[in-house]
């Protein structure tokens, strides 16, 4: 007898999507306001979808943050530590998140959470997971692929045991980020807007279907794992003494070899990567980043087996 490996889930009621969890990246925050106004566009049989704006007051005032990062704040001292006013806002907003929407690890906690952000860099529509062993999302992913078609999707796996960090949508069992660009801090662009509602619409046709009992077949998805982040030449005073190089600006997931250049100095000189293999550079030159030491991270390309899916009856 050959043994048919199906994983179960029980069916995805409770989905939300999350938008400003960094103010300042608006395509997120103006498709969860046009949700909250009208939400027949994400509803779907037999689920409940809740758009929701995840940092209010980073929106109002078109901020990245008020105090320190939402998307870095969701660790378990500050979700199970005492309530005080002087917190930090986003470790108080984490808190009420927490309650909300979780508890993280909880039964309790919603199915699928959506996180809405926007990048500067040039990555194109990008999903971004945090297991590589979550056979639900992997299925998703897929499906989202193969169905925005001949549009792409790249696919970023962070699940490094010091880079990794704690999102807003990790409250969530089945976390999801979607990162789109290049768009500006603070700017709107159309098509940034369009893509990502596509990719939207498509995921929550994906959890309708799941939910009516559709069995999805074993699949593999092309998956970039992070590796290492890349920080600016600095001098002794914590300034940058280069810039990403030009040869290196924009060109998100592709391939930078040994002894190409990754940065120029001011004075023109270029700063080859001194790796042993090819690797692929992400989230280049994002802005967000200067203040968190990093230039690009770099992600190597995998292929991840996902087993067949179904609900658990
Ligand atoms: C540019 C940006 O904000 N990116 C997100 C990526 C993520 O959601 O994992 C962040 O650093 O939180
Ligand atoms: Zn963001």
């Amino acid at each position: 007898m050959t043994s048919r490996n199906v994983s179960c889930f029980p069916e995805a009621r409770k989905v939300a999507i999350f938008g400003g969890t960094h103010g300042n990246e608006m395509s997120g925050v103006m498709l969860v306001n046009m949700w909250k106004k009208n939400g027949a566009e994400i509803q779907r049989n037999g689920m409940v979808t809740k758009p929701f704006i995840t940092n209010p007051r980073a929106v109002e005032k078109c901020t990245r943050y008020i105090d320190t990062d939402l998307n870095r704040a969701f660790t378990p001292e500050n979700l199970s530590g005492p309530w005080d006013e002087g917190l930090p806002y986003e470790v108080q907003r984490a808190k009420e998140i927490n309650q909300m929407f979780g508890p993280k690890g909880s039964p309790d906690a919603y199915d699928v959470i959506f996180d809405l952000h926007n990048t500067t860099s040039n990555m194109g529509s990008t999903l971004i997971l945090e297991s590589s062993t979550d056979h639900f999302n992997l299925q998703m992913v897929h499906y989202i692929k193969k169905s925005i078609a001949p549009a792409s999707c790249a696919v970023l796996l962070n699940e490094h045991p010091h880079l990794k960090y704690s999102t807003s949508r990790s409250v969530a069992k089945h976390p999801i980020g979607l990162e789109v660009g290049p768009q500006p801090q603070g700017v709107l662009r159309s098509n940034i807007f369009e893509s990502m509602r596509d990719i939207l619409k498509h995921a929550l046709d994906f959890i309708e279907l799941f939910n009516t009992g559709v069995e999805f077949p074993p699949c593999a998805v092309d998956v970039f794992k992070v590796i290492e982040r890349v920080d600016y030449p600095r001098d002794a005073n914590g300034n940058i003494t280069a810039m990403v190089h030009p040869h290196l600006q924009d060109c998100d997931w592709e391939p930078l070899n040994p002894g190409d250049p990754m940065f120029q100095t001011f004075d023109g000189r270029a700063v080859p990567y001194q790796g042993s293999s090819p690797v692929y550079p992400t989230f280049i030159n994002e802005a967000a980043y200067y203040e968190k030491q990093q230039a690009f991270v770099i992600t190597r390309r995998e292929m991840l087996a996902a087993t067949a899916i179904r609900k658990s009856i």
